[in-house]
């Protein structure tokens, strides 16, 4: 039987799945690396890390798996979105790649805005100038690292740049280059008045794929290092959230996913690049080609809950904190939590807020604080839920990917706080399984990914809302929308005690 193996380059971790032509996971494998933020605001991860992780997953996913490597026939990528990689002359990484939860660049924002001019801005790229995209950190480098930049010959996200150091060809693909702010969206060009306006040479720019594209095959070094087959086909690929939405099933109008891991993100299909959102959420080509999606960000979703387990418990799982906090009744014993750990995107497009516990009482337990933290994070969510909704999109099932959706006590509050069924996938690494459908589609196995996502998607269990928990929610985040105005300026004023 033949496989194909999907690659999830995470920010946490790389995630490799080895499926079989029915969907069934044969192996998965997880090596984790370091992200650097010496600063309050900045995000670095080494490139080189990437790679050699991937490396070392690749050869143990085969050695859990178990299965003859000549029968692995397709290979394709998901990753974290935005994140910038600058090579030299020959391909050399410049300096440590900035990352989407990196916002130092608000000048940069304001200079783009200034320059291009927002309303131009929004109808090329459809999205507005914000801290975590890629031409901000473009123009910080520039800025303020110019004997750096002298050196680049062209920039890569980081899956295009893992896939460009196992293949050896450059590209990148349109899901992730309609998350640099330098795409023509609809057009599917880079644009050249952007570029021009910045004063940005176009050439820098990278040649642009399909994500279902085949790009080529393995380095025969790198298939020796992992051992499998030089002759294994190798397709673009995806932004992890555009994988997710593969591997959800989100193919079609009408279809809603979730995604909680380091980021939180609440995506739904869009089928042209043509509709007008004001820049409210963010709009990005799809992996499918030519659809698209719409998606709003918070910037640390699975991240908080991570901070908070770090910080206070980290003798624990994730999965202990999640049962001992659902002890916590709803609201938490009246404790609310906003997670603007690293600022956020939606809906306040802001770097400088900063989270807050609202309510602490001196009968609080860590279990109230840990609730709130889980309920504070699908707030957030909620606020995306409901932009989307008010476009006037639909939203009756929520499929819920990534780290988050391990937990049934956590699935269980997105669906009273989203207020629709939750459908819980049996493998939750959504971003992996979508690059694995992409390159099953792309060896054709199957003649569309919506094929292909009939036979994959398996979903394990529906988690229904409770209708008493939606209108207790309901109430509580009326009260929770209130926190960022009654935060912001003071967490302004904060910034200059932070690190
Ligand atoms: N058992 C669990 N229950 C609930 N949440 C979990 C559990 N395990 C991990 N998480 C959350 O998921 C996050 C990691 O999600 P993941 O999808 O692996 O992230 P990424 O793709 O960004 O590397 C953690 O930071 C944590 O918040
Ligand atoms: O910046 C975004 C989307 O715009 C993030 O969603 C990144 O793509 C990182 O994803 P995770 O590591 O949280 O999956």
């Amino acid at each position: 039987m033949e496989h194909v193996i999907g690659i999830d380059l995470g920010t946490s971790a790389v995630k490799v799945l080895l499926v079989d032509w029915t969907g069934k996971v044969k192996g998965e494998s997880t090596e984790a690396y370091p992200l650097y933020q010496p600063y309050s605001g900045y995000s670095e991860q080494n490139p080189e890390d990437w790679v050699e992780k991937t490396i070392i997953a690749l050869r143990k996913v085969l050695q859990v798996s178990n299965v003859d490597p000549s029968s692995i026939v397709g290979l394709s990528f998901s990753g974290q979105m935005h994140g910038l990689v600058l090579l030299s002359e020959n391909n050399e990484v410049v300096r440590p790649a900035i990352l989407w939860n990196d916002t130092r660049t608000t000048e940069e924002c304001r200079l783009i805005e200034e320059r291009v001019g927002r309303d131009k801005l929004l109808s090329i790229t459809k999205n507005r100038a914000l801290e975590g995209f890629t031409l901000p950190k473009l123009l910080w480098v520039k800025k303020h690292e110019p004997h750096l930049f002298k050196q680049v010959r062209t920039f890569l996200l980081p899956k295009d740049y893992v896939r460009m150091r196992l293949t050896g060809h450059i590209a990148m693909e349109y899901s992730d280059a309609a998350g640099t702010l330098l795409l023509d969206i609809s057009k599917k060009v880079w644009s050249e008045e952007i570029c021009q306006a910045l004063d940005i040479n176009i050439h820098l720019c990278p040649p642009l794929v399909e994500s279902t594209d085949y790009v080529g095959t393995l380095l025969p070094e790198i298939a020796e290092k992992t051992g499998l087959s030089k002759n294994i086909k190798v397709f673009a690929g995806g932004a992890d959230n555009a994988c997710g939405a593969i591997g959800a099933g989100i193919l079609e109008e009408g279809q809603t996913m979730c995604s909680i891991g380091t980021s939180g993100v609440v995506l739904a299909f869009e089928q042209t690049g043509e509709r007008e959102f004001g820049g409210k959420v963010h709009y990005f080509n799809h992996a499918k080609p030519n659809s698209y999606y719409i998606m709003g960000v918070t910037l640390a979703a699975g991240y908080s809950f991570d901070w908070f387990k770090r910080t206070f418990l980290n003798h624990m799982s994730f999965s202990e904190i999640v049962k001992r906090a659902y002890q916590s009744p709803i609201g938490a014993n009246g404790l609310l939590f906003t997670p603007y750990l690293v600022g956020e995107r939606t809906p306040h497009a802001d770097a400088d807020i900063r989270a807050s516990f609202i309510g602490v009482d001196a009968t609080h337990t860590a279990w109230d604080f840990a609730r709130s933290v889980l309920e504070g994070i699908t707030f957030s969510l909620n606020e995306s839920v409901e932009i989307i909704r008010a476009s006037g999109k639909r939203v009756d099932t929520v499929v819920s990917i990534g780290g988050g959706a391990k937990s049934e006590e956590w699935l269980q509050i997105q669906a009273d706080i989203f207020a629709t069924p939750i459908e819980k996938l049996k493998n939750e690494q959504g971003p992996s399984m979508g690059a694995a459908m992409i390159a099953a589609y792309g060896c054709k196995w199957f003649p569309s990914l919506e094929h292909c996502a009939r036979v994959f998607k398996d979903v394990e269990q529906v988690v229904e809302p409770n209708s008493r928990a939606v209108e207790r929610y309901k109430e509580i985040f009326e009260m929770y929308k209130e926190i960022y105005l009654q935060t912001k300026e003071l967490s302004k004023k904060l910034k200059a005690f932070r690190r």
